[in-house]
C-alpha cells in the first residue's frame, strides 16, 4: 500500500469512449477535489480520434461540468490530461506512447507509478496486455497495474485465455478486474454489517435466516448496446459478476484480517460451495425472461426485440431470476434467491435477509399475518438500512404490529460527497489496494457456475419469450420460483411504505 494522495500517471485506452467520459473523469474530478490525488498526476488518454490536446482537455471539462466545484479552476484540473491518438493494435505507436510518459513522469515527479485502464472493447484487452510488456511500458522505476473492465471473457474457456494471455505480462497482484458493485457504498456496508455488530453474527446461518434474497431491477433497457448484449444477456451481464459477488460477501465466513487475501480467500470458499446444478436441473433452480413492450412511468416502450441490433426473434434473456444454494455447515438449507432485469417497475438493488420465525408465537391467535423479522441492506438508489421488527403500537390488549427502524445513508452525505463506485476504486487502484477487485479464482468459479445455465438456455429457446411487460417484476414464473418454497419477493424500498 501507498499513501492516500498516490503519485501516478493514470494512461486511458479508450478516451473518446462512453465509460470514460461519464465515470472515470468525473471520478478523477472528485478525487482531485477531495484531495485525494497529488497535484503529482497526469492523465494520458489513447483512443484513435485524431485530438488534440486543446480538444481533449475541454471534452475532460465538459464531461466534469456537472460536478464543478467553484474552488477548483478547471482550467489547471485539465492541464494534467494529454491525449496521444493510436490504434492499439498498431505496435509502433506504442513507443511514442512510452516516451510521452517519461517525460510527463519527470514532469509531473509520478516516480514511475503507472495505471494502464482498459476502457475499451474485450478484445482488446489480451492485446493491448501483451503490447504493453513487449513495448518496455511496463518496466519502470515504479509500480504498474492494469485495471480490466467488464466483461472478463464470455465463459471460462474465454475467460482462462484471456486471463492466461494477461498473465504473461502482468502478475496477479498487478491486475485489477473491476466489478463496480464492489465500490458501492452499501455492498462495502455489507461486510461492516455483518462483521462489526455483535447483534447479527451470532443468527447468520441456517438457525436463523430462513431465505436471503438479493435483487437488482433497471428501468432502463438494453439502449444502444443491443450488439454487446445479444451475446452477452443478464446472466453474463449481471449475475456471473455483480450478483455473485454480492452472494459471496454476505455468505463468507468472518476473515481474520480485512486483508485483501483473507477476504478473498473467504469468498473464494462460498463460490466452491454452491451447489452445482446439472443442464436438466435448470429449469428448476432458474427462470429467465425477456421484456416485452409495455408502460413504463407513462411513456410507452418497446419490446427488447425491437430494438437497435437486436434478432427480431432474440433468444437472450433480459431477466434472470434463481435459487442457489450453499452447501456448508453455515448455509445448508438456505436458499439464496437472486433476481436482476431491465425494464422493470422500478430501478432498486436491494438484499433482505429474511429471519425465521419463532418456535412458538404467542401472538399467532391474534395476529392473521405475523411478519418475519426482516434485516433489508437497499444497495441503490436508495442508501440505507431497515430493519423489520414487531412492537406493540399505541393500542389498548398486547397486539403485534410492524415497524421497522431505518437508517438512511443518503441523508448523511450531500449528494457531491456519495463517493461514486468508479472514484472508490480508481483510488483503491492508486493505493495499491485490490480488496474490491475480483481475482482471477472468484471470476473462474463464477464462469464455472453460470457456464452450465448458459449452456442450457443456449441449447433450448425459450418458446414463451418475450414473456414479461416492460414496467413489471418480471415473469410470473419467477414468482413460483420462490411461492413453491413458501416464500414471497420483498418488497421493500421505504418510500413504498
Ligand atoms: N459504458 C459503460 O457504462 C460501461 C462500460 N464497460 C466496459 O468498458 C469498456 C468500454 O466501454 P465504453 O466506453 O462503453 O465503449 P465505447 O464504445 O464508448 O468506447 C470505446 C473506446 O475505444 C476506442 N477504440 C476503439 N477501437 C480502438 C482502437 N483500435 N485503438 C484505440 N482506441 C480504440 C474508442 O475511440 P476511437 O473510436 O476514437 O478509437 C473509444 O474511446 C467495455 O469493455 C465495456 O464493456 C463496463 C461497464 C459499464
Ligand atoms: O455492469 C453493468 O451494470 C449496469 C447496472 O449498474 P448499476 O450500477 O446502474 O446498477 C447494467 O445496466 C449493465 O447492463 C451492466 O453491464
Amino acid at each position: 500500500m501507498t499513501t492516500n494522495s498516490p503519485k501516478s500517471i493514470i494512461v486511458i485506452f479508450g478516451a473518446t469512449g462512453d465509460l470514460a467520459n461519464r465515470k472515470l473523469y468525473p471520478s478523477i474530478y472528485r478525487l482531485y477535489r477531495n484531495g485525494k490525488l497529488s497535484e503529482n498526476f497526469a492523465v494520458v488518454g489513447v483512443a484513435r480520434r485524431p485530438l488534440t490536446n486543446e480538444d481533449f482537455r475541454n471534452n475532460v471539462k465538459k464531461s466534469i461540468s456537472h460536478f464543478e466545484d467553484k474552488s477548483i479552476d478547471p482550467d489547471a484540473f485539465a492541464s494534467h490530461f494529454h491525449y496521444h491518438p493510436f490504434d492499439v493494435q498498431d505496435l509502433s505507436y506504442y513507443q511514442s506512447l512510452n516516451k510521452l510518459l517519461n517525460t510527463l513522469d519527470e514532469k509531473h515527479e509520478t516516480e514511475g507509478n503507472r495505471i494502464f485502464y482498459l476502457a475499451m472493447a474485450p478484445n482488446f484487452f489480451g492485446t493491448l496486455a501483451t503490447n504493453l510488456k513487449s513495448e518496455g511500458l511496463t518496466s519502470t522505476n515504479g509500480w504498474t497495474r492494469l485495471v480490466i473492465e467488464k466483461p472478463f471473457g464470455h465463459n471460462f474457456k474465454s475467460a482462462k485465455e484471456l486471463n492466461d494471455q494477461i498473465r504473461e505480462a502482468f502478475t496477479e497482484d498487478q491486475i485489477y478486474r473491476i466489478d463496480h458493485y464492489l465500490g458501492k457504498e452499501m455492498v462495502q456496508n455489507i461486510e461492516v454489517i455483518r462483521f462489526a455488530n455483535a447483534m447479527f453474527e451470532p443468527l447468520w446461518n441456517n438457525q436463523h435466516i430462513s431465505n436471503i434474497q438479493i435483487t437488482s431491477s433497471e428501468v432502463l433497457g438494453v439502449e444502444d448496446r443491443g450488439r454487446y448484449y445479444e451475446s452477452s444477456g443478464a446472466l453474463r451481464d449481471m449475475v456471473q459478476n455483480h450478483m455473485l459477488q454480492m452472494m459471496a460477501l454476505l455468505a463468507m465466513e468472518p476473515p481474520i484480517k480485512l486483508t485483501p487475501e483473507e477476504i478473498r480467500s473467504e469468498k473464494v470458499k462460498v463460490l466452491r460451495a454452491l451447489k452445482p446444478i446439472t443442464e436438466e436441473d435448470v429449469e428448476k433452480y432458474f427462470v429467465r425472461g425477456q421484456y416485452d413492450r409495455g408502460i413504463l412511468n407513462g411513456e410507452e416502450i418497446n419490446g427488447y426485440r425491437e430494438g437497435n441490433s437486436v434478432d427480431p426473434e432474440s433468444n437472450t434473456e433480459t431477466f434472470v431470476s434463481g435459487k442457489l444454494l450453499i452447501e456448508n455447515f453455515r448455509w445448508a438449507g438456505v436458499p439464496f434467491y437472486i433476481r436482476t432485469g431491465k425494464r422493470m417497475k422500478k430501478k432498486s438493488t436491494e438484499i433482505v435477509i429474511q429471519f425465521k420465525d419463532l418456535p412458538m408465537n404467542l401472538y399467532y391467535d391474534k395476529e392473521e399475518n405475523i411478519h418475519p423479522n426482516l434485516l433489508v441492506i437497499h444497495i441503490q438508489p436508495y442508501e440505507g438500512i431497515t430493519l423489520h421488527l414487531n412492537a406493540k403500537k399505541g393500542e389498548y390488549g398486547s397486539t403485534s404490529t410492524p415497524i421497522t427502524l431505518n437508517y438512511n445513508n443518503n441523508g448523511s452525505n450531500d449528494k457531491m460527497n456519495t463517493p461514486e463506485a468508479y472514484e472508490v476504486l480508481l483510488n483503491d487502484c492508486m493505493r495499491g489496494d485490490s480488496t474490491n477487485f475480483t481475482h482471477w479464482d472468484e471470476v473462474a468459479l463464477s464462469w464455472k457456475f453460470v457456464d452450465i445455465i448458459s449452456n442450457a438456455w443456449e441449447n433450448t429457446k425459450a418458446e414463451q419469450f418475450p414473456n414479461y411487460e416492460s414496467g413489471s417484476n418480471g415473469p410470473k414464473e419467477s414468482e413460483a420460483l420462490l411461492e413453491n418454497d413458501g416464500f414471497n419477493w420483498w418488497s421493500v424500498t421505504p418510500e413504498e411504505e
